[in-house]
């Protein structure tokens, strides 16, 4: 069997392949009567900035904390969006699709990918039941997924 490269990010492709899943993922979003209206202020850098900010989690550069505010602002981004448990299983589902279109076919990677996902959205929803002023602290570094889980 041939190594594994060392991250996440290597093994899906780097950023070209992220921003493909992110591009996918989108496309599936805003044709979903449920998830559509819930991204009513979507505008096309949202799919670059969610693929800059899983390159950062998945172990490539650390570009979302040097350029797009880090940890805090991705948090921020979700506060007072009230995201119901089924509006983030069907975020999970589609990002699912998405993963089986665009990431290599290698089972143990695409489950380490949704697996962050699962994780990642519950924080989202979590998050998003707090109004959109509130203070939120200083969340602590990005995180990073990795083979293992969270790092
Ligand atoms: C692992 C899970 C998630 C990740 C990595 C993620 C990532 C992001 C990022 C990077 C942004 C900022 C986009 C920007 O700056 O333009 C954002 C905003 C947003 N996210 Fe998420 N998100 C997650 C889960 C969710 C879920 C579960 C929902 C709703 C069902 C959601 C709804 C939104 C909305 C509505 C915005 C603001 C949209 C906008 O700026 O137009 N997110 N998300």
């Amino acid at each position: 069997m041939s190594e594994r490269p060392e991250t996440l990010y290597e093994a899906v492709g780097g950023i070209d392949a992220l921003r493909r899943l992110s591009n996918t993922f989108y496309d599936g979003v805003l044709a979903d009567p449920l998830l559509a209206p819930v991204f009513a202020d979507f505008t096309r850098t949202h799919i670059e900035h969610v693929a800059v900010w899983l390159g950062e989690v998945f172990g490539g550069p650390a570009r979302f904390t040097a350029e797009l505010g880090g940890h805090q602002a991705l948090l921020r981004a979700h506060l007072g969006l009230s995201i119901t448990e089924e509006q983030r299983a069907r975020w999970v589902e589609l990002m699912a699709v998405a993963v089986e279109k665009e990431l290599p076919d290698d089972e143990l990677l695409r489950g380490q990918v949704m697996e962050y996902f699962d994780w990642g959205t519950k924080i989202a929803r979590d998050v998003s039941a707090g109004p959109v002023d509130e203070d939120l602290g200083e969340p602590g570094p990005t995180p990073r997924w990795g083979w293992d889980g969270l790092a």
